[in-house]
Formats: structure tokens, sequence, C-alpha cells
């Protein structure tokens, strides 16, 4: 199984180091537009193997995408990240650039791969591939709320005091500081809902602390997160590479889902070797209904100031 990640970047190199570290995947290629960046990156991740006991091949290539040739799934996380005080949405111009060259030079050499979104604005971002390549839209998945889900966990997590692993919770919407929503009333702890053991407050906290998740991360490092972005995309690829049809809510076109159309946005996904296998329409009640409507139409005005 063969998986090209383009962008040797943190979270480029960090998902290569997961999915080798996991074997995953069988070979990695990582490609980058910085001379020698990637090849660099490869060479050090493959280091790790005889400690880590991994035999997953991780290779780099300076913008040659022949090496790529015949992936299975291709992850996109070319791009600027945003910088403390900016939000994502002001990354489209330079990202919507570098996602257009890169789709299409991927997209010659890996012809039926499925590909997994990650650069910023996500959303717009997700759109936009879509537009580039004409793909169907099973085969273009956007990764935002498989992150932004792990980090409510987190937080669950820590008001809770209780192990994450014994947490279930999900965060759906636009993947953006006011856009996402974490769905509370659907997150339990060992199968109690977590608003019966948390005060009004302290459920208020948790969502709040997600939704500013990557901000908080982008201040304390001067860049945007890597550790869990790149965990998050690993586990999106081995759902698809193993067809494991893994519920992850992921930036996926709609098309009539949820009364919505011509967006791509966080929604519940199975995932599989198809990519997207279906969307999973769960109930929202009038206030979740009322955020999703607010959060469509932010992801609408960003996607107006997309040109490709
Ligand atoms: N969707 C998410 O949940 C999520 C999470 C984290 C980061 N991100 C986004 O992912 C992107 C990458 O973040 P990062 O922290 O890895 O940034 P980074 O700067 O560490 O890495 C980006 C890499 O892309 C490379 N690059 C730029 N243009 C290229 C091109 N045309 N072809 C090939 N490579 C090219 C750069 O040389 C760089 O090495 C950002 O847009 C960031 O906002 C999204
Ligand atoms: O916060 C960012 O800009 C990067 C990413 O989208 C994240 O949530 O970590």
């Amino acid at each position: 199984m063969k998986v090209t990640i383009i962008g040797a970047g943190n979270v480029g190199a960090t998902c290569a180091e997961v999915i080798a570290n996991r074997r995953i995947a069988s070979e990695v290629v990582l490609v980058d537009i910085a001379e020698g960046y990637a090849e660099g990156k490869a060479m050090d991740i493959m280091q790790c193997a005889s400690n880590s006991k991994f035999d997953t091949i991780v290779k780099g290539s300076s913008n040659d995408y022949s090496l790529t040739a015949n992936s299975e799934v291709v992850v996109v996380t070319s791009g600027i990240p945003r910088k403390p005080g900016m939000t994502r949405e002001e990354l489209i111009g330079t990202n919507a650039a570098v996602v257009k060259s890169v789709m299409e030079s991927a997209l010659k050499y890996s012809p039926n791969a499925i590909f997994v979104m990650v650069t910023n604005p996500l959303d717009t971002m997700t759109l936009a591939a879509l537009k580039i390549t004409g793909l169907d839209r099973k085969r273009i998945i956007g990764m935002g709320g498989a992150l932004d889900s792990a980090r409510f966990k987190y937080f669950l997590s820590q008001k809770l005091n209780k192990p994450v692993y014994d947490i279930e919770g999900m965060v759906i919407g636009g993947h953006g500081d006011t856009t996402m929503i974490p769905l509370i009333r659907y997150a339990t702890y060992k199968g109690m809902p977590v608003t019966e053991l948390l005060s009004v407050e302290e459920q208020e906290e948790v969502c709040k602390s997600t939704m500013v998740g990557g901000a908080t991360l982008t201040k304390l490092l001067g860049t945007s997160a890597w550790y869990a972005p790149g965990a998050a995309v690993a586990n999106v690829v081995e759902s698809i590479l193993n067809d494991f049809k893994r519920m992850i809510p992921c930036s996926v076109l709609l098309d009539g889902e949820y009364g919505q159309k011509g967006l791509c946005i966080g929604v519940p996904c199975i995932i599989g070797k198809n990519g997207l296998e279906e969307i999973v329409e769960i109930n929202l009640n009038d206030k979740e209904t009322e955020k999703f409507l607010a959060s469509v139409e932010a992801v609408h005005n960003t996607n107006k100031e997309l040109t490709v």
C-alpha cells in the first residue's frame, strides 16, 4: 500500500512518521517543493526504523512526482500555516494556488487515488480540490473533524479527570475557530452522557477550548500544531487503506444531506476503501441546527473568495 504526502513540513512529516510507526502503509513518499527537504525528512524517519521497529519504506522527492506513481492515497499538506493572531481563512490566496498546482501533478501520476486534504482553510481547499480535478466527491476528503474531535475528547478527559480512551465525542461543521460545533449532547464517558456529569459552565468551557484549540496552540508554538494533526490524518488514511469503514467527521461535498448543497463541511462520514462511503445524517436539535446553518453560511462566504 502506497501513500504520498505532498508537503514534507510539520504536519506532512509527522503524518509520515505515524504511518510508518503504526505500519499503516508499506511505502510513503514525501514530496516538497523545497530542494532536498523531503529527502532529508524521509532519511531522518527511516533512521528511526531499527529502534522503532517498522519496515515501512519512506522516500523523499523534491517535486518529482514520478516517484508518487500509483499511490492509493494522496495526502495534501502543502501550503503555509497561520501565525499567531491569524485565522485559517487568511491563508486562502496563497494556499489555493499551491493546492491547484499539487493536485494536477499528483492526479497525473495516481489517477485512482483517494485524496485527503489538510491544507487550510480546510473546507474551502477541499472544495477547491474538487473543482480543480472534477473528481467524484467520494475521492476527496477534508481532514478537520478527526482533529477537532480528538481535541474535544482531550478537553473532556481533562474536565472529567478520566482517561481519553473512555470518552466518545464528535465535532462537526467548518474547521474554523468560530465554525466548528462540538456535539456535547452526543458525547459520552463509558456510555454515560457527559451532560449528566459536567455542569453547564464546564460543558461550555470544554466546547470553547475545543473551538479555539488550533489558535491556542498557534499562540504557544508560533506556528500551527502538527502532532495531533499528523496522527488524525494517519487515522483517516488507515480507515481508507484497510476499508475499516470508521465513522469520522470529515469535510465532504454535500449534495442535499443536512439540507445543503455545493459546499464541503464537516459531517459524520463512513470512511473506507472508496474514500467517502456514506454520509451519516444524525439528528440535530434546534440549537445545533442553528449553529450548523451559521457554519454553512460562514464556509460559503469563505468559498466566495476562491478564484481557482
Ligand atoms: N486540516 C487540519 O486539521 C490542519 C491541521 C494542521 C495544519 N493544517 C494546515 O496544513 C498546512 C501545512 O501545515 P504545516 O504546519 O505542515 O506547515 P509547514 O510550513 O511546516 O509545511 C508546509 C510545507 O509545504 C511545502 N510546500 C509549499 N508549497 C508547496 C508546493 N507547491 N509543493 C510541495 N510542497 C509545498 C513547504 O515547502 C513546507 O515544507 C497549513 O496550511 C496548515 O494550516 C491543517
Ligand atoms: O490551527 C491551525 O491553523 C492549524 C490546524 O487547522 C489546527 O487546527 O491545528
